[in-house]
């Protein structure tokens, strides 16, 4: 579904990413994972092309997109929830959605509208209550799930996930723990989730992926990480 061979990014003049390969199968959760600064966020913005990549290839469902505009990887299934959320402040609630929305390929009649958005109110029923709010007097946990809520209304076919549950409140971190878990039992899309830590990863991925100074230097099954592996490149 989602294939990177041999990455290299660079800011400036610092060689960030190396030599970034891995894949990612239809409707599979894989995990990336690694210390501080070793280059999971940088993998990301190349993947969604928000950083050039010097040389290597990315291809989506087989197609080269290493040279495709952001708002082109979206069309053809690539959603992204940043770190930071990137919630247009302005807009309110509901504007914010509507973005994610006509991210769509395919946007399809008003009831396949009417449908998506249920389907984020049912994931999330606190946005039903503030859906005429500006998106810059959220709090962070309300901003993650209107994050995610856009993501999804893009109809993905990978979604990319930075620390979904980072600095966020543990009762909204349950809850966004729980739409995860649900995105895979349904298994409608792909998931590339950004973790430092071990517990959820461990819990929820079927793949991972660990970096180290730019570089993968473990992947495989979640079910076969080994204990030195964690030991020697995560935090735990
Ligand atoms: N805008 C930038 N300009 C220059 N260097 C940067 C920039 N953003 C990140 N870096 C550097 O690139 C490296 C990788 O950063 P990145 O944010 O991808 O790491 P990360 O694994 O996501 O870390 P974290 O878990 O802290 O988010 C780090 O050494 C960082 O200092």
């Amino acid at each position: 579904m989602l294939q990177l061979q041999n990455i290299n990014v660079y800011y400036g003049e610092s060689h960030i990413l190396r030599e970034v390969s891995f894949t990612i199968e239809a409707g599979q959760v894989a995990c990336l994972m690694g210390r501080n600064g070793v280059g999971k966020t940088t993998t990301l913005k190349a993947i969604m092309g928000l950083l050039p990549v010097r040389s290597g290839q990315i291809a989506l469902n087989g197609m080269d997109i290493t040279n495709e505009a952001t708002d082109r990887r979206a069309r053809k299934g690539l959603a992204y929830v940043p770190q930071g959320r990137e919630i247009i402040p302005h807009l309110t609630v509901r504007e914010n959605l509507q973005l994610g929305f006509w991210a769509r390929a395919t946007k399809g009649d008003s009831a396949t509208e009417k449908t998506a958005f249920d389907e984020v109110y049912r994931l999330f029923p606190k946005l039903t209550q503030i859906l005429e709010r500006p998106g810059g007097v959220l709090s962070g946990g309300e901003q993650q799930q209107l994050a995610i809520g856009r993501a999804i209304l893009s109809d993905p076919k990978v979604l990319l996930l930075d620390e979904p549950t980072e600095g966020i409140q543990p009762s909204v971190v349950d809850q966004i723990e729980d739409v995860i878990i649900g995105f895979k039992n349904s298994r409608r899309f792909a998931i590339l989730l950004v973790e430092q830590g071990l517990h959820f990863a461990a819990r929820l991925a079927d793949a991972y992926v660990i970096m180290a100074k730019g570089a993968v230097v473990a992947a495989g099954k979640t079910s076969e990480l080994s204990a030195e592996e964690v030991k020697r490149h995560l935090v735990v």
